[in-house]
């Protein structure tokens, strides 16, 4: 059994999600207060570790009011354990579960053991389906999944991920190494994601479009 995903970003009209280098504001604030009440609804939040590495995003419900209790278990996957000890994900303001593979430093997982949860699974990159599959057997029954690119890529492949829904924000970002939405190795184009819409809506001057996946 595996949690019920979805896929939350905000994306430019030209398909980026951040600079090469860093995140950048892209959606209004209506739908940041969107984010932060779908938060509420998901047992846990995940992001790959670059994300954290370059936002230090908090991942916590605090665009709206909301109990400590309430927030959602944030989940980093972060195969050698390079999340930094003082990330605002190790906070104590939610639950966190660093997921790692078995080529993480051992002496880095144990100093991470003591400021949260780890789950050892794959021996290279993260084996995110068995990742998955024991979130859920820890109780964790449905995850906000934020990104980035190489995660979204990778969460699509296994075909893990069940709904999309996308902010486009009204700017043009460019740039040939900026992030966008997926990136990762790609795939075929007889091959790729197949999504059928289910919803269109305008925030402020942005766009909200919702999709299921058709696998
Ligand atoms: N606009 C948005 O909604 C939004 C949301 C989240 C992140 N971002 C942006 O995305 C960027 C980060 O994206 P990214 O692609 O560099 O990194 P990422 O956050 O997707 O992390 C990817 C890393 O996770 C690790 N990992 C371990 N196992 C993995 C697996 N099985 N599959 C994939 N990754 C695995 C690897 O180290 C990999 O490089 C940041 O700039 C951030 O600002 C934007
Ligand atoms: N909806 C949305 N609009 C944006 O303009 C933007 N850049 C993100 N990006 C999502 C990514 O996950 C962010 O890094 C965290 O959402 C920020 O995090 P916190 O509030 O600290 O949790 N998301």
């Amino acid at each position: 059994m595996k949690p019920y995903v979805l896929l939350n970003s905000a994306m430019t009209v030209d398909g980026k999600i951040a600079t090469n280098n860093s995140s950048m504001k892209i959606s209004g604030k209506n739908d940041l207060i969107r984010v932060h009440t779908l938060r509420k609804e998901y047992d846990g939040i995940m992001v790959g570790i670059n994300t954290v590495l370059i936002d230090n995003p908090k991942l916590t419900i605090h665009k709206i009011n909301c109990k400590k209790s309430e927030n959602p278990t944030r989940i980093i996957v972060d195969s050698s354990a390079r999340i930094p000890l003082d990330s605002k994900v190790l906070n104590d303001d939610a639950k966190t579960i660093v997921i790692v593979s078995s080529k993480a430093n051992k002496a880095s997982v144990e100093l991470l053991k003591e400021k949260c949860n780890v789950i050892i699974c794959g021996s290279k990159q993260v084996n995110l389906k068995l990742a998955l599959d024991k979130l859920y057997s820890l109780g964790i029954k449905s995850i906000l999944l934020e990104g980035g690119s190489t995660l979204n890529f990778s969460m699509f492949k296994e075909k893990l991920i069940d709904e999309v829904s996308i902010c486009i924000g009204s700017k043009i970002l460019g740039g040939y190494d900026s992030k966008t939405f997926v990136d990762g190795e790609g795939f075929d184009k007889n091959d790729c994601i197949n999504l059928k819409i289910k919803k269109v809506e305008k925030i402020d001057d942005d766009i909200l479009l919702k999709y299921d996946v058709i696998y």
